[in-house]
């Protein structure tokens, strides 16, 4: 199995007139997340220059930053100090997939802001700011995650051709997007980083919580891996100029299954240092997501799953990726 291929490119810009371009590119995103659940996006419209200038930033800082940097915007508990128990730098071996597997890569977590967050801290859990290296950083990811939102928008006008709706069904439910992006650096496997942390390869296998994932990496083959349906597992390895993109347990939900949340996995053997950074395109908080009725109907008729506020859902999921301080 190799993963499939997906133009996004006309449905880029919004307002344009039904064309052949865009029902071919719907069919082809239906049969994608129908048949695999992951796929390679083209005509994205994002340079090359950016995504080297995000992946650099990202590279930079984390082989060079100090521990003290690092601490400066360490992630913490919600209440504790700057913390939302979500936002900020996380050590190797901090995060755990899943609540179980370890996982031996080092994050910065960043989050949209939450349409009721205080100016100052104390901070509920996800309405924190967040926790930048610098401003350059700052800048550079802000400016990259608005393309990656306006992307997200012209995707979600694909899927809704896709399933035969309005196109501009979805835009109600992801403006503005609770988006959450991870900067992600994966060490080499040294002897010494396997002696800290025996059982970690990279990232455990899981599937994605929200609706999209966009994610850009560098070079490194081998190391992202999805689950075939066989039970086997295939590399999505990097192709030039294309995001690879997954359909994220909502998603699954939105679409009463029609659309699958695939299992991956990261396994990061290499002497190189990889970096990947995700950008999860998300619903609003506020948003209710229930199956989508054309979907029920296109699957039994009968809803498989119940109706969720997004931002709740998305409270219950990060709670289980930390170990609580303390405990
Ligand atoms: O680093 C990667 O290639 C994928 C990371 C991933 O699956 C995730 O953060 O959800
Ligand atoms: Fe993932």
């Amino acid at each position: 199995m190799s993963l499939p291929f997906v133009d996004v490119s006309p449905f880029l810009t919004k307002g344009t007139p039904p064309s052949p371009a865009k029902e071919a590119s719907a069919k082809s995103l239906f049969d994608a997340c129908h048949d695999v659940g992951f796929f390679y996006l083209t005509g994205h419209g994002i340079p090359k220059e950016t995504c080297d200038l995000v992946l650099n930033t990202v590279r930079t800082w984390m082989l060079t930053a100090t521990d003290e940097e690092k601490a400066l915007i360490a992630r913490k508990d919600a209440g504790v100090g700057e913390g939302d128990g979500a936002r900020g730098y996380q050590r190797v071996g901090e995060n755990v997939t899943g609540g179980k597997s370890l996982s031996r890569k080092q994050a910065i977590d960043l989050y949209a802001t939450h349409p009721s967050a205080p100016s100052a801290p104390p901070y509920a859990p996800l309405h924190g700011q967040n926790l930048w290296p610098n401003t350059t950083f700052s800048t550079i990811f802000n400016s990259y995650i608005a393309s990656i939102l306006s992307l997200g928008a012209a995707l979600m006008r694909c899927m809704a051709v896709a399933l035969s709706l309005p196109e501009d069904h979805f835009e109600p439910f992801i403006s503005p997007s609770f988006w959450v992006c991870r900067a992600i650096g994966y060490p080499p496997l040294t002897p010494q980083a396997l002696a800290e942390n025996p059982g970690g390869v990279g990232c455990g296998a899981h599937s994605d919580y929200g609706c999209w994932t966009f994610l850009l990496t560098d070079g490194t083959k081998g190391a992202l891996k999805v689950e075939a349906k066989d039970g086997g597992w295939v590399d999505a390895d990097p192709v030039e100029g294309c995001y690879v993109v997954n359909v994220g347990d909502m998603l699954m939900q939105w679409t009463n299954g029609l659309f699958k949340s695939t299992v991956h996995q990261v396994v990061h053997l290499g002497s190189n240092y990889r970096v990947s950074v995700p950008v999860f395109f998300e619903p609003s908080w506020d948003a209710k997501i229930s199956p989508l009725e054309t979907c029920v109907a296109r699957t039994g008729g009968k809803a498989l799953y119940g109706g969720v506020t997004y931002g709740e859902y998305l409270l219950g999921k990060v709670a289980g990726n930390f170990y609580t301080e303390g405990k």
